[in-house]
């Protein structure tokens, strides 16, 4: 793949739910190996916009591209794993599943492959998804005994295990403190750079944006009000744009 690839390609996309439009044409491209941050008051459709990228959310009008293949052609549960595979999805807030060790949550998306890996190559592949966040250590934590900055770590080694192209970020610093929160970020430019990933990133958190972003687009009533660089953005002279870095 060439470095100004188009990995995911989103054109006049539109989604509503009853008569409340949230996505109003909708247009995007995330280049490969590049971090898009995507800025947006509450409620303004950043979630479901990246829930689409996956298929958890059908849209309703509009072509929306993912690695070279047209999201809505795919049909079969076993098309859809394949692209949820090449991309990760780190949801708010994370989720681990509280029954189970570290080590037992990142096997999980091995144990669930077509071509599960061997014992041997699950157990590699498990200490260096730990090792590229740093937590090694906590392979024999379960969940409650980890802080909120580590169950972060954790939930994105999970999704890094597979390898993915692409990850979609939504808000993966809530709920963490200023400290842990630029760690977080830190560690998404570090995965960006070592592994190739290329992402989008939905955040409040504007160092979080600061930190992780090549590029930045502003939603504002369902369409890309702005796009731009972080500091290109924090020029304009928008009071309404203005909010954001206040
Ligand atoms: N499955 C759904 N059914 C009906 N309405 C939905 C559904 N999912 C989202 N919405 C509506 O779509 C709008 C956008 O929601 P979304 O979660 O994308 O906002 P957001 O920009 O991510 O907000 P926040 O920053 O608060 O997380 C909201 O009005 C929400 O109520």
């Amino acid at each position: 793949m060439k470095e100004e690839e188009i990995v995911i390609d989103i054109q006049e996309l539109k989604k509503s739910f009853g008569d409340n439009e949230v996505l109003k044409g909708m247009n995007l491209q995330l280049h490969r190996k590049e971090n898009l941050v995507i800025l947006g008051k509450s409620g303004t459709g950043k979630s479901v916009l990246i829930k689409c990228i996956v298929k958890l959310i059908e849209p309703d009008e509009g072509r929306l591209r993912v690695l070279d293949q047209e999201v809505k052609d795919l049909e079969a549960d076993e098309e859809l794993n394949k692209l949820r595979r090449r991309v990760g999805f780190l949801f708010q807030g994370g989720a681990l599943y509280d029954s189970m060790s570290v080590r037992e949550n990142l096997r999980f998306p091995l144990e669930r492959l077509s071509d599960k890996p061997s014992r041997d190559e699950m157990e590699d592949r498990v200490y260096e998804a730990l090792r590229s966040v740093g937590l090694e250590k906590a392979i024999d934590k379960m969940p409650a005994e980890l802080s909120g900055g580590m169950k972060k770590r954790i939930a994105l080694a999970r999704t890094l295990i597979l390898k993915p192209a692409i990850v979609l970020y939504d808000e993966p610093t809530t709920g963490l403190d200023p400290a842990t929160s630029k760690e977080i970020s830190q560690l998404i430019l570090e995965m960006q750079q070592e592994y190739d990933i290329s992402s989008i990133i939905i955040t409040h958190d504007m160092a979080c944006a600061r930190i992780t972003s090549n590029k930045m687009k502003v939603i504002r009533n369902g369409v890309f009000k702005y796009k731009g660089t972080y500091d290109e953005l924090r020029e304009k002279n928008d009071p309404w744009l203005r909010d954001f870095f206040e």
